[in-house]
């Protein structure tokens, strides 16, 4: 699992130890930590060619600490200085003292085995300044680790104002930052490598879980297991006018992990007709037997209403998808106050803005907010991540349920304030009907007895593995490829250990 804390709670959780500890303590942890991944990087140090681009702040006092421990181990190193009136002195007196030479020959950039990028840390503010741009345009033959944050990804939220250095290593201090797993911050990144600096930050602003995570998460059938115990999932999906929504969602339920699949809808015969092992019922989930979960919502058209209030009357964790969504931002959060089992939203971008507008809905002051049952469109998520990050955060508390926004990061969002967000999300999951397959799964793996919050994240991991997995080689895939490759997405996290 890998911990995320804001800059607000890292400058806080240093402040307090450097409190403790003789000054410049945290810097020389930081720099070692850096020069030793330069080291192992670059394989031979003597007589390789290091490139420093140190800023003004704390971040290049690193990088030029860390390259002077490269140049006593015998690299020919050279500095740009972005500011060099506002250079970190300590640093730049270790650079020259081990034999560390200024520049301000661009091709240095250019011709460097290794180039460290100490331009900007936790402490940037606004998108890279005009002395720095021409460094993340130009050309490079070596490796480029950034020091803390690739310089112009905003720390917090991986948002990039104009451009960023692009990395193949991020060495990050103490912890790692919102902005290094969330896209477009995270796809300039690189690997990261995290350094224990002493910090004892708070709890994480944001979580991500890896394979042995999953590993851990998935249900396991034991000895003792029927397909009861294992969970019954309730799909109500589907309607005459989006009638593959329920095979796509049925799909996905299948591949989750719970012993048996209900549908209840119209689409029951193309059901049971693809899928046989389905257990099939014409009605809505009133009628329907028993299940442990339920999915309502992915094409459930003007099915939506009945099917939603009936499955929101149970005392099951119940799943809110497309329709199901809308339906939801006409009623308000006030629909879902006397629940006591849980509930997970799945929105895209636009179902958001929907239950956004939803807020106001249902307490008597507020105007219906649904804006046109069986909308299927929206699902773009050009919306900044800040703004994506703060949308989960704010719906999950306000609806008081766990909040799975999807986009090119899908973010999820508790009501307590956990957040997590999903780190194997491909761009070719933006293919129709993929978030039925998406929900199917993740009512799945709630009927299995996982929490919401560990449900809707395994979903998201599974679903962007099994996308990736789908479209290798570079395949366009079909949301049925991607149900399709999740027992291998299951396989792949199972097989880290
Ligand atoms: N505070 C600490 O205890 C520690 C800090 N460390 C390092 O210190 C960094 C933070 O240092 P600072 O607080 O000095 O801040 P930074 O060094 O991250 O950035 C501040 C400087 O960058 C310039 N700047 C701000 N935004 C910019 C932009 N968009 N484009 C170009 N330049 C920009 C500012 O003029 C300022 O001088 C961390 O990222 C980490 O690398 C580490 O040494 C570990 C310990
Ligand atoms: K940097």
């Amino acid at each position: 699992m890998r911990h995320a804390h804001t800059v607000g709670q890292v400058r806080a959780a240093e402040a307090e130890l450097m409190a403790r500890l003789p000054g410049g303590t945290l810097m020389q942890r930081a720099a070692a930590g850096l020069a030793a991944t330069c080291a192992r990087l670059l394989g031979r140090v003597y007589g390789s060619r290091v490139l420093v681009l140190a800023g003004s702040g704390d971040n290049g006092g690193d990088a030029l600490y860390a390259a002077a421990r490269l140049a006593g181990r015998g690299a020919a190193v050279s500095a740009i200085l972005l500011a060099p009136e506002k250079a970190h002195a300590g640093g730049l007196a270790a650079l020259r003292a081990a034999g560390g030479r200024l520049t301000s020959d661009l091709s240095a950039f250019e011709r460097a085995d290794l180039v460290l990028d100490g331009i900007v840390g936790i402490g940037a503010r606004g998108g890279l300044r005009p002395e720095a741009q021409r460094f993340a345009r130009a050309e490079r033959r070596g490796v480029v680790v950034a020091v803390d944050v690739p310089s112009g990804v905003d720390p917090d939220s991986g948002e990039v104002a104009g451009v960023a250095l692009r990395a193949d290593v991020t060495v990050c201090f103490g912890t790692y930052k919102p902005g290094l797993l969330i896209d477009p911050g995270a796809s300039y990144a690189g690997a990261l490598q995290l350094v224990d600096i002493g910090l004892e930050p708070p709890r994480p602003a944001v979580t991500v879980l890896q394979h042995p995570d999953l590993a851990a998460l998935l249900p396991v059938p034991s000895a003792e297991s029927d397909k009861y115990r294992r969970g019954v999932v309730g799909v109500a999906a589907g309607s005459a006018r989006y009638p593959g929504a329920a095979l796509l969602a049925v799909a996905g339920a299948l591949r989750g992990g719970a012993g048996a699949v209900r549908y209840v809808g119209t689409a029951a015969e193309e059901v049971v007709r693809r899928f046989p092992e389905t257990l099939v019922t014409e009605g809505s989930p009133a009628g329907a037997g028993r299940v442990q979960a339920w999915v309502v919502g992915p094409g459930s058209g003007d099915g939506a209403a009945r099917a939603l209030q009936e499955a929101l009357a149970g005392q099951v964790p119940v799943l809110v998808d497309a329709d199901g969504l809308t339906e939801l931002a006409r009623l308000g959060p006030t629909a879902l106050a006397g629940r006591t089992a849980p509930t997970v939203l799945t929105p895209h971008t636009g179902e958001a803005a929907r239950l956004l507008a939803g807020l106001g809905a249902g307490d008597g002051t507020g105007e219906p907010a649904g804006t046109g049952a069986g909308q299927r469109d929206g699902g773009g998520s050009r919306e900044p991540a800040e703004a994506r990050l703060a949308t989960a955060r704010r719906l999950a508390e306000a609806y008081g349920a766990t909040v799975l926004l999807k986009g090119s990061t899908t973010v999820i969002a508790t009501p307590g304030g956990d957040v997590r967000v999903n780190p194997t999300g491909t761009s070719w999951l933006a293919t129709a009907g993929s978030g039925d397959v998406l929900s199917g799964l993740a009512g799945s793996l709630l009927a299995a007895g996982l929490g919401p919050l560990d449900a809707a994240s395994a979903a998201a991991y599974l679903h962007g593995l099994a996308g990736r997995e789908a479209a290798r080689g570079g395949a366009p895939v079909t949301a049925l490829d991607v149900a399709a490759a999740l027992p291998a997405a299951w396989r792949t996290v199972r097989s880290v250990h």
